[in-house]
């Protein structure tokens, strides 16, 4: 398996008697945009949760199968949640900065992790801003609060904060989803460049953007994954015929 490729096998997810995900299993390769997509409710959202165990925090859920990281299962033994999420980073519909300066929402991670030294976080700062696309925009305001800035820089702000715990995988909750669309151009551009670096996942509501920036797409549907495969294979030649009423506008 290539490194940080992630991995799922016969994954079965509960929110307590009700039986959301059924026997998926998924694989997102390293350095590509894999997209889940499918109408509402169909357990996009929950399956992501599922690939870096935030759903561990709703009361009551229960997963089985298994979600592997370079051949080790997420779910095992020993497996330290704070180094877990550190290596498979969120970004979420809203962007949720902290009412904080900018430099400390991106310095908040490194530092929750130990990191006290003044240059390298000054320089994790700036190498984070940079591959967020956002650090010719605030350079000279780092001081300034993360509240002041626009929604898509702020969602930018949040990819900048993911990225400087330096991790391997990045998963997206519709990252777009609440931006005009520059700042959707602006953010589908940064994603484009990030996987040179890291595994991306991303769950989206737009087919369209599914198809401009995914290199493989998953269809769900009610709790099940229907088919998967290369972006264009799924959206020009669909095996399914759900995927394909979905994918043309017949229903969702
Ligand atoms: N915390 C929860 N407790 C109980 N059921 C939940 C919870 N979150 C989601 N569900 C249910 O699980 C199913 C999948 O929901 P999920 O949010 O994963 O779907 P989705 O495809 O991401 O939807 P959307 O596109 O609307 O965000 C739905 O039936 C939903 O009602």
């Amino acid at each position: 398996m290539a490194k940080n490729t992630m991995e799922v096998r016969d994954l079965d997810f509960y929110y307590g008697d009700f039986h959301a995900l059924h026997n998926i299993s998924l694989e997102m390769p390293a350095n590509k945009v894999t997209s889940f997509i499918g109408p509402s409710g169909c357990g996009k959202s929950t399956f992501l949760r599922t690939l870096n165990r935030m759903n561990d925090l709703i009361e009551g859920t229960r997963v089985d199968g298994e979600v592997l990281i370079d051949g080790k299962n997420i779910y095992g033994e020993g497996i330290d949640i704070v180094d877990l999420r550190k290596r498979v980073g969120m970004v979420f519909q809203h962007p949720n900065p902290f009412p904080k300066s900018i430099y400390d929402n991106v310095a908040y991670g490194p530092r929750a992790h130990g990191l006290k030294d003044k240059q390298k976080l000054d320089q994790i700062v700036e190498d984070s801003l940079k591959s967020a696309a956002l650090w010719d925009e605030v350079k000279d305001k780092l001081d300034s609060s993360a509240m002041g800035i626009s929604g898509g820089q702020k969602q930018r702000l949040c990819i900048a904060r993911a990225l400087a715990v330096n991790p391997e995988i990045l998963l997206m909750d519709e990252p777009t989803s609440a931006l005009d669309p520059i700042a959707t151009a602006k953010i589908e551009d940064l994603i484009e460049n990030l996987k040179k670096d890291y595994t991306i996942v991303i769950v989206t509501h737009s087919m369209q953007q599914a198809a401009r920036i995914s290199d493989y797409t998953a269809f769900f549907y009610m709790g099940d994954l229907i088919e998967h495969g290369a972006t264009e294979k799924i959206f020009e030649k669909p095996e399914n015929q759900k995927t394909e009423d979905y994918i043309t506008g017949r229903f969702g």
